[in-house]
């Protein structure tokens, strides 16, 4: 089934003038808010778009998976509170829940993000854009469009295929078929244990697909604490889908087109399944974005610095901003980036000096590295900031790893009966200060930003202990974390 198509684009803004102050390539969260940062600082802006305004987060990513997913969720809760259980006790409503989603991509068409560029005073070309030479880009309707002091480069990332035999003729599942398909498979495999794999998963088993998730290491999410792939597995299982870890597909067969497909895997084993999703990860969008007309390499990762420039162009006016530098994949950084992008723009426009030896100044993204917070809207929820134990211990870290367990705190057995969960702080022991912290469980995916504020903004812990959490709500896990810690 082929991915939900964009419909009836937006007529292009009139362009008057096609000299600007910057150019923007790929119009996604990223590209829109780098636009509209400098042209908050008054420089002019254009954005050149080659789908839909909003990028993939808007249409086959964040909202339509969490659309699929908050139903989900919401109902696991539900049958976690005593007196409610039997209410929610049926199936999920799949024609509401898609209509739901639908809703939620705007119906896979761009209009009402076309009007806020619009309103905002920022021009829009349709169009795919290339670089050709030096602050220029050539958009395929045959115009070039010439950047006075930056083009910023913000064309994303799109989901990676293996090379495995007759996979692609097999026509699988990417990302964007699984979060636009208008029907729930009656059988899906779903190659991939990252965050798409399991939220993917768990939303097309709980509209009623039967699902098997075929894993290559050893167990889900392998770059949060193993605690968080260990209790959505369980989670996962208990809801009905197979799980299989330590696997590889050698081949895939489609015989006939909309017929079954059959993995078939090292050991020998074959599973047949009417779709097959690969989760496999992301390739930068550079391929044809004539980056070899500046020296660079199509189809890499764009290598930015702190302020989100490309180091060795001539005259510094390259920036890669979003998922194609490859710092952190998610829609929050992504915008993060722009804000810092976008101010360091506007100061060297301005010949205002750069801020670059400050750390945690206007123009650097530090947070990319030290604070990245992200939430798998799992059942059950997953949230981590910063360093798991493993990646502090191995940058070289002194640390102490304490450890809670969610559902013995007073607001988490309110919040559901037989609540389980588990929470990890890791504490940076020289500093004093916290480096990472993971929760797993129901509705933690809100409390994550207490912990991105301790971890961005380098609290001391003697000074969490004076942030009181109110009773009786999860939060209280902070209070028996730092309790322990000080114990
Ligand atoms: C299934 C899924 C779920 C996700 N869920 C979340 C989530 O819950 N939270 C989260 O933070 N992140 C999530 N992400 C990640 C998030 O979608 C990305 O990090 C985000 O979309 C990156 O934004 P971007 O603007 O850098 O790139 P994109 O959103 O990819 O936008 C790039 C834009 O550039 C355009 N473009 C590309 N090349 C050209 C060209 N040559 N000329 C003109 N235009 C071009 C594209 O058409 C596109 O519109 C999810 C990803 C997937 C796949
Ligand atoms: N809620 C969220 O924040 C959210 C949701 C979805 C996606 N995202 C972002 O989108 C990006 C892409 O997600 P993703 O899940 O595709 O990538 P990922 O990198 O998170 O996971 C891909 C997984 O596939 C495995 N893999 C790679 N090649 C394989 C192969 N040949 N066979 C079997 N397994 C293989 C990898 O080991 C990895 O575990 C992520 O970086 C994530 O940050 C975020």
């Amino acid at each position: 089934m082929a991915a939900t198509e964009p419909r009836h684009p937006a007529q292009p803004t009139p362009v008057a003038d096609e000299t600007y102050d910057v150019v923007v390539l790929g119009g996604g969260p990223t590209g829109e808010n780098v636009a509209d940062r400098v042209h908050a600082a008054g420089l002019s802006a254009v954005l050149v778009e080659s789908e839909l305004v909003g990028g993939e987060c808007s249409y086959w990513a964040c909202m339509p998976s969490k659309a699929l997913l908050r139903p989900v969720t919401a109902r696991a809760d539900a049958r976690q509170v005593p007196g409610l259980r039997d209410a929610v006790a049926g199936p999920l409503d799949t024609p509401a829940v898609l209509a739901h989603r639908d809703a939620f991509a705007s119906h896979w068409n761009d209009d009402g993000q076309a009007r806020w560029l619009d309103g905002a005073g920022i021009d829009l070309v349709r169009g795919h854009g290339r670089l050709a030479g030096p602050r220029r880009v050539a958009v395929d309707d045959g115009r070039v469009l010439t950047a006075r002091h930056a083009v910023a480069v913000c064309t994303g990332s799109r989901p990676v295929l293996p090379d495995i035999p007759g996979l692609a003729a097999a026509k699988p599942w990417t990302s964007r078929d699984a979060t636009s398909a208008k029907e729930v498979p009656g059988r899906l495999v779903v190659v991939g244990g990252g965050v798409v794999g399991v939220e993917m998963a768990t939303a097309w088993r709980a509209l009623g697909a039967s699902v098997t998730l075929l894993v290559r290491g050893d167990g889900l999410l392998p770059r949060m604490e193993p605690f968080a792939g260990h209790l959505v597995a369980e989670s996962l299982a208990e809801a009905g889908a197979f799980l299989r870890t330590g696997v590889e597909v050698r081949e895939v067969r489609r015989e006939a087109p909309g017929g079954p497909v059959t993995v078939v895997l090292a050991a020998g084993d074959e599973i047949v399944a009417d779709e097959l999703l690969i989760a496999t990860g992301r390739a930068p969008r550079t391929d044809d974005l004539g980056l070899e007309t500046v020296g660079l390499t199509p189809g890499a990762w764009l290598d930015v610095d702190d302020s989100l420039r490309v180091p060795g162009v001539t005259g510094g006016w390259l920036y890669g901003v979003g998922d194609v530098n490859h710092r952190a994949l998610l829609t929050h950084q992504g915008k993060y980036q722009a804000r810092i992008a976008g101010a360091a723009i506007a100061a060297r426009a301005r010949r205002v000096p750069i801020l670059e030896s400050d750390r945690w100044g206007a123009h650097t993204a530090t947070a990319d590295t030290a604070a990245v917070p992200q939430v798998v809207f799992s059942d059950p929820e997953a949230a981590s900031v910063g360093l798991t134990a493993a990646q502090a211990e191995r940058a070289g870290y002194r640390t102490r790893v304490v450890d809670q367990d969610l559902g013995a705190v007073a607001g988490a057995s309110l919040y559901a009966d037989g609540y389980r969960g588990r929470a990890r702080m890791v504490v940076d022991l020289d500093r004093e200060v916290l480096l990472g912290a993971t929760f797993v469980g129901p509705g933690v995916g809100e409390l994550l930003h207490s912990a991105t504020i301790a971890v961005a903004g380098e609290i001391p812990v003697e000074r969490l202990w004076h942030a009181v959490p109110a009773y009786p709500t999860i939060s209280e896990v902070w209070l028996r974390l730092l309790e322990a810690y000080r114990d």
